[in-house]
């Protein structure tokens, strides 16, 4: 069976009540995101439990170091047993290819996947720091970037989707948060795309935080958007 599409976003400040959805759902459903927050909070006990529940957990700690700092991360990152890590594409070439270099030793690699521009950033912000390309070429470029270095794809808005799919490959991954199923609520994203879309688009994972941890049933709120996508899962 193929992994699921949809990762939810635990960002959640009690324990208990991330526990309390995770309990009421199977790795056949979603897998599970921990990133800054629950693993500042948690540590990586609390990742090593969501990994025993057999759940394909994406650690989102989106390192961005000198490479050797960044690879001895992603190791000590895959020995928890996770199934997805990240960098920042911006960290450089150098720094990738030594974070993928240091998981060639472990025995379950996960897959290493690199931050382009994050999905909260919009043309005001991204102008004012300066780069030279459009943001959606240095989206692309990073992507390529990433593709040489032998990551095994990318975070991106889905917006980009469909031009990086068209030059790195129907196999490198995209991994696509501000999803916003209709009408919910945009919060601090910018470059937002319905569940549907991004997947019509090229998605291979949604990552969706909010529009299901904060939902008044959380696991309505996922059970609705999965309903919402099965036509569009080959
Ligand atoms: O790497 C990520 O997961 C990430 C990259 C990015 O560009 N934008 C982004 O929102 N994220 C993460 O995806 C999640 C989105 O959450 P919601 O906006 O609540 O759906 C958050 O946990 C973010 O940390």
């Amino acid at each position: 069976m193929s992994d699921p599409k949809i990762l939810v976003a635990l960002d959640y400040s009690d324990k208990e009540q991330a526990l309390a959805l995770v309990d009421k759902l199977d790795p056949s459903m979603c897998g599970l995101k921990v990133g800054k927050e629950m693993f500042t909070l948690f540590g990586p006990e609390f990742v090593k439990e969501l990994v025993k529940r057999r759940y394909n957990v994406f650690l989102d700690l989106k390192y961005h170091d000198i490479p050797n700092t960044v690879a001895k991360a992603c190791k000590a990152a895959a020995e928890l047993g996770v199934w997805m890590i990240n960098v920042h594409a911006a960290g450089g070439r150098v720094m990738m290819e030594k974070a993928r270099e240091a998981l060639n030793e472990c025995e379950h690699r996960p897959l290493l996947i690199a931050v382009t521009m994050l999905t909260s950033m919009n043309e005001d912000v991204y102008s004012e720091l300066g780069f030279k390309r459009s943001l959606e070429d240095q989206v692309n470029h990073m992507a390529k970037m990433a593709k040489d270095a032998g990551l095994d794809g990318v975070v991106c808005s889905s917006w980009e989707a469909e031009k990086i799919k068209q030059g790195c490959g129907e196999e490198f991954k995209l991994i696509t948060p501000g999803i916003r199923p209709q009408g919910s609520d945009k919060g601090d994203q910018s470059r937002i795309m319905t569940p549907e879309k991004a997947l019509q688009a090229g998605s291979d994972y949604l990552v969706i935080g909010r529009p299901i941890t904060k939902a008044q049933d959380p696991y309505k709120a996922l059970c609705d958007i999965s309903d919402s996508i099965v036509s569009h899962l080959s």
